[in-house]
């Protein structure tokens, strides 16, 4: 295994445009730190004067003066550090944050945002370092176990082949197609083996590992059935083909796919319909007539009962991509709502099932719905036994089947206590964001309340910080609670962006292609192995390469069991070699008694100086206004809701019991466990209980905001306007208005 030291050398990337690209000698934090302090020191030496010269000796001369002080110091900082008696030596060139700005910057000049009036607000408070009220990050810590890594044999799935698309037998227009607007030529493994399989007429269900083309696998045999058909397609025929996905963005972006495929042949329409979208709009495009239909399955199911102008007499392929996630979400009735409607009218139809992980669900699935079906498994046989076998949940993978992660991944996991999570996640943003280019970073939530705060939190504080550095790192959100034009603004934006940070809930963890994406950081934990697969997937995708990180607490670390269980190994990286990178930050400058210092235990209590440094700047933030305590109590409510949902089977290592409230609760900013919480949202104080009584009526009226939550509902609330329809609110509206109107009605009568 690599050191700490080595892993994080090889997780930075190089400055070097390509994301593809890597440092040939990588440099961790501490070694760049120290490379930058030897510079700084002689850059001083070259250009001190005299003045200067007697600064640097009063400051060698009180260094002297603490050296007892610094072996207190040694052990934990209970407080973040105040600043030296006397003035320093030669000022730096950038302004220190802890510093208010309005001293250096005349007021009248500064446009101020709500957000930066409260980060000066926290800075002058911290010059003023009485009002201070930081516990020690440090102190009363679980140990950090010594990890236990089994021994694992990963999977490998050979991506391309050496066959093109130009030897199948498809139409020239269709290679053209995808040669010049696809740049596809070279089939994958996926591909080699379903599009044969589906062009001679076969049912199928398709598994390969996350970004190996398993989209084009089916559009592709799609679009060349239906181009041929004589005579030829028109869009009064409606759907010919059904395409049924999970999320909103992963239906908007097939759709995408199949406009690019469609090129060539344009008497064949595509359409989309998706939660969110105006219903009416939809109508109206169906009644126009669709060929190729993507959705949801909540929206069709709406449309299925509502809109008169969709008929499926003529459609001849069904395809459901994401099948697990399709069935493991819960949408099992709208499935049964569709498969009747399509039964009752249509023509013998292609039904193909795909994903990257199969559960017995699925298994059950092709059982009913596909007609000798092939079973492609491209890492395994070619054989139905390859589906994983009965369970006692269907929804769940067979414990020990295998998943095959791309090659190219490079899986961390680092072991943090609760308390310092918040700070090692800013850190390791600082370090690949500020500190390296390029780096296009998604991390991943359990509830988009903790999203909706992070992102708040981060922008204010971590672009506050960095301020007056060149490069500006940009945080972007997406999670089920936001408006549709909103999620599917950010997603187009985070997919042409080159650098930035995505915090999302897991409605971004399926089937999303977004290009260069370097790290994905699994904040919470995923609820299953399988989920854990898909969410790294957004990385090293089509052969690339990639990098990922899960945060698992000492008490959770079992979870790397489970996941070896199905042939999935991490290396470990070290907290520490996180943190160091705020080594690199004089924004988070400690007392600065270390900086002469070179030796590891000095730079190690420096580092825990400055983390503390950091978690002040996230506390005063958070402290500043009543208004944002209550969104990091709602945050951490949703996060410990969330952590009540995992499977029973996965309960021994994430159970809330194993939670500690207090360190919990700093995760979010807070300093102190907020008062009447229960870590189990069944035990809620009275107070509480009436406050989420008054939340679930709220939201049942608003259909939106948290729910009381089985297990199994996790995942269906975190993507809710997916599993709805998304028309809930119209319906709601139009109900509220309905009564509104009796109700003058009955005044004026
Ligand atoms: N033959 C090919 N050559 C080069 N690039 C390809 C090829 N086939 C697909 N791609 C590209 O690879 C990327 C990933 O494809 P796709 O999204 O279909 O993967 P997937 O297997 O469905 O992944 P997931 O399981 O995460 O949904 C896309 O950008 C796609 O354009």
């Amino acid at each position: 295994m690599l050191s700490g030291d080595d892993q994080l050398c090889l997780n930075i990337s190089s400055g070097l445009p390509s994301s593809r690209s890597y440092r040939k000698k990588p440099q961790n934090s501490q070694q760049r730190w120290v490379k930058k302090k030897k510079q700084q020191a002689e850059k001083r030496k070259s250009s001190s004067t005299p003045s200067e010269e007697k600064g640097h000796t009063l400051k060698q001369r009180r260094l002297q003066q603490t050296d007892t002080a610094e072996k207190e110091a040694e052990e934990e900082t209970a407080t973040p550090p105040s600043p030296p008696p006397s003035p320093p030596p030669p000022p730096p060139a950038k302004a220190s944050p802890l510093k208010p700005v309005e001293k250096t910057t005349p007021r009248k000049t500064i446009k101020k945002t709500k957000e930066k009036e409260k980060m000066e607000k926290s800075h002058t408070k911290e010059s003023g370092r009485s009002s201070i009220k930081t516990s020690s990050l440090f102190k009363h810590n679980p140990d950090i176990p010594e990890l236990q890594r089994p021994a694992v044999s990963q999977v490998k799935e050979k991506i391309f082949t050496t066959e093109l698309f130009s030897d199948l037998d498809l139409h020239p227009h269709l290679v053209a197609t995808l040669s010049k607007v696809l740049n596809v030529d070279k089939l994958t493994s996926v591909q080699k083996q379903t599009i044969p399989a589906l062009l001679s007429g076969r049912d199928a269900v398709v598994r390969s590992q996350t970004g190996s083309g398993k989209t084009l696998s089916y559009a592709v045999p799609l679009v060349q059935n239906l181009q041929a058909v004589e005579p030829k397609v028109s869009r009064s025929d409606g759907p010919l083909a059904v395409i049924i996905v999970p999320t909103r963005e992963l239906a908007l972006q097939t759709f995408q796919t199949l406009q690019k495929l469609l090129k060539p042949f344009t008497w064949i329409v595509p359409g989309v319909l998706m939660g969110g979208e105006k219903r009416k709009s939809e109508k109206a495009r169906l009644r126009k007539g669709i060929n190729i239909l993507v959705s949801t399955p909540g929206r069709l199911v709406d449309h299925i009962k509502n809109t008169l102008s969709i008929a499926f007499s003529a459609v001849r392929w069904l395809i459901l991509d994401e099948a697990d996630r399709i069935l493991d979400l819960g949408f099992e009735k709208d499935l049964s709502v569709i498969l009747n409607s399509l039964n009752k009218t249509g023509p013998s139809r292609q039904n193909v099932l795909l994903s990257a992980t199969m559960t017995q669900g699925v298994t059950r699935l092709a059982d009913v719905c596909l007609n000798d079906p092939v079973s492609i498994h491209v890492s395994g046989s070619s054989n139905p036994d390859s589906v994983p076998a009965a369970t006692s949940d269907p929804g769940s993978a067979a414990p020990s089947e295998s998943f095959t992660v791309p090659e190219a991944l490079r899986q961390f996991v680092v072991v943090v206590p609760s308390k310092i999570r918040l700070v090692c996640l800013a850190a390791f943003i600082r370090d690949k964001c500020q500190f390296s280019q390029n780096n296009k970073v998604i991390i991943f939530i359990s509830s988009c309340e903790a999203v909706e705060f992070l992102h708040s939190l981060f922008t204010s504080v971590l672009a506050a910080d960095s301020a007056q550095q060149k490069s500006k790192t940009t945080f972007l959100r997406l999670h089920g609670n936001m408006k549709q034009e909103e999620r599917s603004e950010v997603f187009q934006q985070f997919s042409v962006s080159q650098s930035g940070v995505l915090l999302c809930t897991d409605v971004a963890a399926r089937g999303l292609d977004l290009p260069q994406v370097t790290w994905i950081v699994q904040y919470t934990p995923p609820t299953t192995a399988a989920e854990y697969v898909h969410r790294v997937g957004r990385t090293a995708r089509i052969g690339e390469k990639g990098n990922s990180l899960l945060f698992l607490t000492p008490a959770e670390t079992a979870f790397i069991t489970e996941l070896a269980n199905h042939n999935i190994s991490l290396s470990e990286m070290k907290l520490l070699s996180i943190l160091s990178s705020l080594m690199l930050d004089d924004a988070y400058k400690g007392r600065g008694k270390y900086h002469s210092k070179t030796s590891t235990k000095a730079l190690e209590q420096e580092t825990r100086e400055r983390a503390t440094v950091l978690q002040t700047h996230f506390e005063n933030f958070v402290h500043t206004d009543a208004q944002s305590v209550q969104s990091a109590k709602k945050a951490l409510q949703s996060f410990l809701r969330a952590y009540t949902t995992y499977p029973a089977h996965l309960k021994h290592i994430f159970h809330i019991r194993s939670l500690h409230l207090g360190h919990a609760a700093k995760s979010f900013g807070l300093r102190d466990a907020p008062q009447g919480l229960s870590a189990a949202s069944g035990r809620a104080s009275r107070g509480d209980r009436k406050e989420q009584n008054k939340n679930q009526n709220q939201n049942r009226k608003t259909g939106g905001g948290e729910k009381r939550f089985c297990p199994r509902q996790r995942e269906v609330s975190l993507i809710c306007s997916e599993f709805s329809s998304g028309l809930d609110n119209e319906d709601a509206k139009k109900k509220r208005k309905k009564k509104m109107k009796v109700e003058e009605f009955d005044q004026m009568s």
